[in-house]
């Protein structure tokens, strides 16, 4: 039982009364603690009033911490594609590379900023907002609105802006669909992620490179790549999900967990070397089938 909730009761015996429903659930302020010890000696009125100016003073901390870790991410997002870019216009690395490695980390980094922000109910919608400025970034320059030329030689494959109202759309939806489905309760909405970023992401580098004997009945795809895309997205779904029980906020039976991402990873895999990209791209077709085949392994 939290300090907050043991507070709420102890409201009700003194007061006789259900405690405030408006309560936020955050964590317990230094000024909740203090009026934990002092309701019983305050009178009713003077405590509604302390309670009101409490719960204000803890929605605002949240509010703070939510805005702070939101700029904060999107500061990164917008750092990473600009580094990125500067490594390609330096000649450092290939465009096709480049793009591949925004791919990989723009996800996977997302994923790791979701515990910078609060316990209360409302920060997924602050998480999911950093993929929707970039959902609009990707809008106005693939309509030629604007012209980001660093977001479109570092995102696209041949410098089209209409490319990027593809797969890096679809992306950047599906970062802001887990962000709000799923968020870091469940183990779906990561699982998702680390195949679509980093299992997908790992399969065209990997299969470009290596990737000479073909898939029988997908010639465009290769066993190098199919393999790294399966090793990559499970070892990288277990780390995730690691790091997401180590920080409290999934607590997995580890025993049952291991077999059910390998199983998911291995239809992922499955799904992403059939031939239908021309129908539906990857970055649909990779996290819908991993949200749907994880919501029922891991939530029946
Ligand atoms: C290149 C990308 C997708 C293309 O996929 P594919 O066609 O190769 O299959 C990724 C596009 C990334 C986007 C422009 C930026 C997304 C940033 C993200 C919402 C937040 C990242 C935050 C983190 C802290 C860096
Ligand atoms: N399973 C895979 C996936 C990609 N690849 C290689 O990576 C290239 C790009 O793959 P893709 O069309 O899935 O690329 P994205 O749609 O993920 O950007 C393919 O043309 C292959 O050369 C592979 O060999 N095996």
């Amino acid at each position: 039982m939290t300090l907050l909730s043991s507070h709420l009761m102890l409201f009700s015996a003194v007061h006789r009364r259900p405690p405030p429903t408006f309560f936020p659930r955050c964590n317990p302020s230094t000024s909740q603690t203090v009026l934990f010890f002092c309701s019983p000696v305050l009178p009713p009125v003077r405590l509604g009033q302390r309670l009101r100016r409490l719960v204000a003073a803890a929605a605002a901390e949240d509010l703070l911490h939510n805005a702070g870790a939101t700029v904060a991410v999107l500061g990164g997002a917008f750092t990473l594609v600009r580094g990125f870019d500067e490594l390609t216009r330096r000649n450092i690395l290939n465009q096709g590379l480049s793009r591949k490695l925004v791919h990989i980390l723009s996800g996977l980094l997302f994923l790791v900023s979701w515990p910078l922000f609060s316990n209360s109910p409302k920060a997924r919608y602050f998480a999911a907002f950093v993929p929707l400025i970039n959902c609009f970034r990707l809008l106005v320059n693939g309509l030629s609105l604007a012209s980001d030329e660093g977001l479109i030689q570092s995102v696209t494959r041949e410098g089209d802006p209409l490319e990027l109202l593809r797969g890096p759309l679809y992306y950047v939806v599906v970062l802001m669909l887990c962000a709000l489905m799923f968020w870091r309760e469940s183990p779906v909405g990561v699982v998702s992620l680390a195949m679509m970023c980093g299992g997908d992401g790992i399969a065209d580098i990997i299969g470009r490179r290596y990737g000479h004997t073909k898939i029988p009945y997908n010639k465009k795809k290769s066993w190098a790549g199919s393999m790294s895309m399966f090793c990559f997205g499970f070892l990288i779904s277990i780390g995730m999900l690691y790091y997401y029980s180590v920080l409290g906020h999934v607590q997995l039976d580890w025993a049952s967990t291991v077999p059910k991402i390998a199983f998911i990873s291995f239809v992922a895999t499955l799904v992403e070397s059939l031939p239908i990209t021309e129908v539906v791209d990857d970055n649909i077709s990779v996290p819908l089938s991993t949200m749907a085949l994880a919501f029922f392994t891991f939530h029946n």
